[in-house]
């Protein structure tokens, strides 16, 4: 169902902040801005009329001419002001649009940021915002002041002869027809153009983002259909408009101005005739020049109107995303064990992913989760770091439904280390380092040691100091996943919950990562997704997992006694990692 929105300029001009009421003087700026540029047509016009009455001298042109050219200047001055008044409103608004969308972003459920690919906030925060630029800053100081000379002009040429009016006026209907022919359909194709210019956008983000695997498989852009279909579709689609309007585009613009087409034979047969004076002859040629400009401008500047409802629209999607609401203030926790009760969940609302789903991860236990690929274990993973809330059930920590935990406290207690590695293009000693801003470069250090990345850190060109993105190829899954077990160590959290990563590690880093782990869970609550069934044999509870039910939870030992499908799991783990361990040698 389509949602009534508000008028777009009321929504732009609702950013606008600590500039509000600037644009008011913009727009009285540009006005008076452009009557200043009508001074050089009424001076030619008064000049004539003296020529014409014999009462013209050198000097009284040459004040003319100085008066007309500091007017001119007045024009470019003024209309300097309200540039920098309206550029001001405009940078005011786009910095205020960013910041509510990046504020958005902290509010709404983790699992919408994951969840949705970085183009499409790439195109909302840069592309989006950034074409409103244009409509604000010139659009809307532009629009009035650009009317409001053509129709000063139109009623003075009225009031000096309303006949030669009605003939300057002869190439507006004419050109309306030109007008109207280019402006088919300008709305939907305005919208095509702005969504194919998107969608090449998020494309391009995602075609850079797997360069990697496209070069791996010798493939161009071409095998990348979502990158290359996009590409072809803006081409097209825009050439296509073009072709249909350029004729009518061109027409419009060459018949609006050419007002002598009216004001030429018409004034002449009127002097012949004697009921038209030489100078209000020549006034009534010149004057319509002088409006005829700032029509043609109006006219494109109420094109640019249609630009801003499709860039501010999936703004303000964006902005009406249900917020995850949490209290301000720190709540008392008790023990750090998670509790879900009869929780069930939807991710959009349709399609149940878990169902009634009931256990008790305890304090200083480790709680694997285990199941067959699609069960729910990232999910479940997810709603007890509260990336999402559950839609039916309840989840708490410490003894506290988790929507009543502020974000920050419970972030203070999880570490959650993810499958994919997450690695900022910045310092590894800064990516470690973000699990505690306040550590010094020794602690860094130490976590990095006690992660097992130390080492290969080192070998690096500018060891800790290397960017994540100059090393990014250098550095296997494995060692990628320790520099994070690293970060997990600085954060000193009570609840590490770790999502396996899927592939098998060759069997030394695979070492290495188990002892990293063993080193970061001393004496906390370990939650595991876990893909590598060796890695949770000895965890005090597993949970298995089947098509979003709780099927079974116990130790391993009685699972494989009780629970068909774990032992079914079990068994095909264990001819797996047998063939793993016959490839590898
Ligand atoms: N963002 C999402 N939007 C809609 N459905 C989703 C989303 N993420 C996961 N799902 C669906 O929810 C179900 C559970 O997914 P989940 O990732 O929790 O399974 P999993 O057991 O962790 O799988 P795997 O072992 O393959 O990682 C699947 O059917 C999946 O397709």
């Amino acid at each position: 169902m389509k949602t009534k929105r508000e008028n777009p300029l009321k929504v732009l001009f609702s950013f606008s902040g600590e500039a509000r009421g600037k644009m008011t003087g913009s727009v009285i700026l540009a006005f008076i801005g452009e009557m200043f540029g009508m001074a050089p047509y009424f001076v030619v016009t008064l000049l004539a009329k003296e020529l014409y009455e014999g009462t013209a001298t050198v000097e009284r042109a040459a004040v003319m001419a100085v008066t007309a050219a500091v007017c001119m200047c007045l024009r470019a001055w003024l209309t300097g002001l309200s540039s920098m008044r309206s550029h001001t409103v405009s940078f005011t608004i786009l910095k205020n649009i960013r910041c509510a969308l990046a504020d958005k972003m902290a509010k709404v459920p983790m699992g919408v940021m994951l969840e949705t690919p970085s183009g499409t906030f790439k195109t909302l925060m840069v592309d989006n915002v950034g074409r409103l630029e244009d409509i604000i800053a010139h659009m809307v100081p532009e629009l009035p002041s650009n009317l409001a000379g053509p129709v000063f002009s139109i009623i003075l040429v009225f009031v000096l002869d309303w006949r030669m009016g009605l003939a300057a006026f002869i190439t507006v209907p004419l050109s309306l027809v030109f007008a109207v022919c280019m402006m088919r359909g300008y709305k939907e194709k305005m919208a095509v153009y702005l969504r194919s210019g998107n969608e090449m956008n998020a494309a391009l983000v995602e075609y850079v983002g797997g360069i990697q695997v496209i070069k791996a498989f010798g493939q161009g852009s071409k095998s990348f259909g979502e990158f290359s279909r996009s590409v072809n579709f803006f081409h097209d689609s825009t050439l296509a408009w073009w072709r249909q309007s350029w004729f009518w585009m061109a027409g419009f613009k060459a018949v609006l101005p050419s007002t002598l087409l009216g004001t030429l034979p018409v004034g002449a047969w009127l002097y012949m005739q004697g009921t038209l004076e030489l100078p209000l002859f020549l006034a009534c040629i010149i004057i319509p020049f002088g409006f005829m400009a700032g029509l043609i401008k109006f006219g494109f500047a109420l094109g640019q109107l249609s630009y801003m409802a499709p860039n501010l629209d999936p703004i303000q999607d964006f902005l009406a995303t249900p917020e995850q609401r949490r209290p301000e203030k720190p709540v008392k926790l008790g023990e750090r064990s998670f509790r879900f009760d009869r929780v069930c969940f939807s991710y959009d609302g349709k399609k149940e992913v878990l169902h009634d789903v009931n256990f008790t991860a305890r304090t200083g236990q480790i709680t694997a989760i285990v199941g067959p690929s699609g069960s729910g274990k990232s999910t479940i993973a997810k709603l007890m770091a509260g990336f999402w809330d559950a839609t039916g059930g309840t989840v708490s920590f410490g003894g506290q439904d988790i929507q009543n935990i502020p974000f920050d406290q419970l972030m203070g207690e999880i570490s959650y280390v993810a499958q994919d590695n997450f690695l900022f293009d910045r310092s590894i000693r800064e990516n470690i380092r973000m699990g505690d801003p306040s550590a010094t470069d020794a602690e860094v250090e130490a976590a990095a040691r006690a992660a097992n990345c130390h080492d290969f850190i080192m070998n690096l060109e500018q060891g800790y100091d290397t960017l994540a993105g100059d090393a990014g190829d250098r550095l296997s899954g494995g060692e990628r996943q320790r520099i994070t077990i690293a970060r997990a160590m600085l954060k000193k959290a009570s609840v590490i919950i770790l999502d396996e990563a899927t592939a098998f590690a060759d069997p030394e880093s695979e070492a290495q990562i188990q002892q990293a782990i063993s080193r970061l869970v001393r004496g906390k609550t370990l939650i595991v997704v876990a893909h590598r069934l060796n890695t949770i044999q000895n965890a005090d509870q597993i949970l298995v997992i089947d098509q979003g039910r709780l099927a079974a939870c116990g130790r391993q030992e009685e699972l494989l006694n009780t629970c068909p499908l774990y032992r079914t799991m079990w068994e095909q783990y264990q001819s797996t990692a047998a063939f793993a361990g016959k490839e590898a040698n």
